[in-house]
């Protein structure tokens, strides 16, 4: 499956060689949009409210003369006055503890996606490098964390434990007649902040709104949902101004009830609607993944969607020691984590490993080191999960002498020299000094150290740590961002971003444009690997791994296309509005890249017509 990387990555940059990102619909006039309301309604809806920016003609014929002062800004003067106001923002609060000053930059950027979405995706997508951290991981976190007090204006659905048997119908209270993306969670894992009950809703907001920044889906078809099956959270269920149900979480078949009920309706109403779980704790996230991946076109962005990305920063660090990618194969990684995101990123990795293998006709090894709360995982452990027996280290001749059930993680990075540590622990600073100056022992000349837990209270070390205790050779990467590091005479420490957000929105846009009946395995390594390759050999030895963030538009319509190739290649495509499988099918790789380049929603206004 992965081809000459190096070769690809060049192709890869001609088909996207526009500075610009991908046009949305083509440069035209915009169509005009026709509306039901009128007045106040308009200006109090922000899918179409305009604000000082209606024309004349539309003051009149929507009924909104008098309503706004007099004079017409154009789109660009409202984005420089945001602009302006953001800045002046950021100036204001400087030497302000970080969470009060990340706060209060969440905070106009909601009252603008509050007020007026046009804009708001404007904003955000011209300027996607600085504002994620601010809508995505580490401040979504902290939104979540504090969401029952910043709350003023529901965006999304609430579906809960009390809600059983109204489903099918309280589906249609949502406004819009088409949906085409969902992401939902159960609260349960927030991050590496655990069960925050109906206070996750955060994340499926901040995701999606990554789906309309990076892969173009039109935000009024989007839907953000919590089920709030209740919570475990003592400090919530305490908490006055908590605003979810203020009961125990479900648990069994009970639980199990609500989120199939759940489906049911969302499919009943919304067929080709795509549907992302996310952030569920560990045993549902597997469970629900099982139970729905063939039944609808669903996926887990944990399992799944890291999975994805850990394998291109795996693949990366390969190509980082100057040597040919099957030599993945005797990688040594050591993976600090065992729950959904660790699980799925060792199967996905193990899974590569055996089709590489399975090219040569080599025999392969247990080639991985997994710990968790309990240290290093054997097949001494007891009640070992069935998803994580398939890692646990056994006593063949392989294994390494004195590295016992339990071995903590310094004693394994010392005896084993990993060419790898990846954390997804949810733990913050585990990878301590003497964990990293252990790394400094590794059998690769290029150390790799992945600490991907989220938020950044939570990375297994920062990217300053690993450049100190490993050395300057070293490959970082993190879940949430972090500043390069400078090394001094004129040498920069990478920290790559490694975060499912350069997969999960091509992946769920080339599920929707290929209308694909359920995403596959291939579908997923495709995306993984046209990741992969977008990086080239002369980024990779700089210590390179993934894309700058301001490229996620062209990478995610290259990650798209190439998940609607794969799912037309499995005949899982049936087609997508006017384009159905058999076009699909005859498109070229470039022909697949513009069609969905095509299908990104870019933020302009458009005229609008109320048809009463
Ligand atoms: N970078 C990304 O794109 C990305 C994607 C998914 C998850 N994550 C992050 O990964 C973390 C874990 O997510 P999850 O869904 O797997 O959580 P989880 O709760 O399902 O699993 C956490 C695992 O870490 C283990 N663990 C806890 N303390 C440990 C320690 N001291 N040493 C080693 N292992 C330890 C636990 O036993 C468990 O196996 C979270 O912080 C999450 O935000 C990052
Ligand atoms: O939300 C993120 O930033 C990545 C990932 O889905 C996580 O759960 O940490
Ligand atoms: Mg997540």
């Amino acid at each position: 499956m992965w081809r000459s990387v190096a070769r690809r990555s060049s192709q890869v940059r001609r088909l996207l060689s526009t500075s610009a990102p991908p046009a949305g619909p083509l440069a035209t006039v915009p169509a005009p949009c026709i509306v039901q309301k009128r007045g106040n309604d308009i200006l109090n809806d922000p899918w179409y409210n305009k604000d000082t920016a209606f024309p004349l003609t539309e003051r009149d014929r929507l009924g909104l003369r008098g309503l706004l002062p007099p004079r017409v800004m154009s789109f660009e003067q409202q984005y420089e006055r945001f602009i302006n106001s953001y800045r002046s923002l950021e100036k204001n609060t400087r030497g302000e503890p970080d969470s009060i000053v990340a706060l209060a930059k969440w905070r106009i950027l909601n009252r603008l996606h509050d007020r007026n979405e046009t804009l708001y995706f404007r904003v955000l997508i011209d300027n996607i490098k600085d504002l994620a951290p601010v809508i995505y991981t580490p401040t979504v976190g902290l939104v979540c964390e504090n969401y029952s007090g910043l709350f003023r204006r529901p965006r999304g659905m609430y579906f809960t434990a009390k809600d059983k048997g109204e489903m099918m119908s309280m589906i249609y209270n949502w406004p819009q007649e088409k949906v085409d993306m969902i992401v939902v969670t159960d609260g349960s894992r927030i991050l590496g902040l655990g069960d925050l009950g109906v206070q996750g809703i955060g994340i499926p907001i901040g995701k999606l709104d990554l789906y309309v920044a990076a892969a173009g889906i039109n935000p009024q078809k989007v839907l953000p949902v919590i089920i709030d099956v209740g919570t475990n959270n003592e400090k919530l269920l305490e908490d006055n101004l908590y605003l979810g149900l203020r009961q125990p979480r479900l648990e069994g078949e009970e639980y199990m009830a609500v989120v199939d009920e759940f489906m049911e309706a969302v499919h009943a109403r919304w067929p080709q609607a795509v549907v992302q779980f996310e952030d569920f704790q560990m045993k549902w996230a597997f469970e629900t993944l099982e139970r729905y991946r063939n039944r609808f076109c669903m996926f887990n962005d944990d399992v799944q969607g890291t999975a994805g990305v850990a394998l291109a920063g795996l693949l990366g660090a390969v190509r980082a020691q100057g040597r040919p990618l099957h030599d993945f194969t005797s990688q040594k990684i050591v993976v600090a984590g065992a729950g959904s995101a660790g699980i799925g990123v060792l199967s996905m990795a193990k899974q590569e490993m055996s089709r590489m293998l399975a090219k040569t006709g080599e025999e392969g090894h247990n080639q991985f080191w997994v710990l968790d709360k309990n240290g290093l995982i054997t097949k001494d452990r007891k009640d070992l999960d069935p998803a994580v027996a398939n890692f646990a280290r056994g006593h063949g001749p392989n294994e390494i002498p004195d590295l016992h059930e339990g071995a903590s993680l310094v004693e394994v990075v010392r005896k084993v020299k990993p060419h790898v540590l990846l954390g997804l622990s949810g733990v913050g600073g585990i990878f301590n000094e003497e964990v990293l100056k252990a790394m400094k022992e590794s059998d690769s000349p290029r150390p790799a150290i992945f600490a991907m837990s989220n938020p950044t209270t939570k990375a297994e070390c920062t990217p300053e740590d690993v450049f100190k205790h490993v050395g300057e050779n070293a490959i970082f990467a993190s879940g949430s961002p972090f500043s390069n590091v400078s090394l001094g005479n004129g040498k920069t420490g990478y920290a790559n971003q490694a975060n499912n957000m350069y997969l999960f929105p091509g992946i769920g846009l080339g599920a929707l444009l290929s209308g694909a009946r359920h995403i596959s395995d291939d579908m997923l390594q495709a995306g993984a690997e046209c990741l992969a390759s977008y990086i080239t050999d002369d980024e990779i030895q700089k210590g390179i791994l993934f894309p700058e963030v301001s490229s996620i538009r062209h990478i995610t319509a290259r990650v798209g296309a190439a998940v609607v190739r794969a799912a037309v290649a499995e005949d899982l495509a049936e087609g997508c509005r006017t384009v159905g499988p058999k076009e699909l099918g005859s498109m070229s790789e470039s022909q697949t890249v513009e069609y969905v380049a095509r299908n990104m929603w870019y933020p302009i206004y458009s005229p609008l017509v109320n048809n009463k």
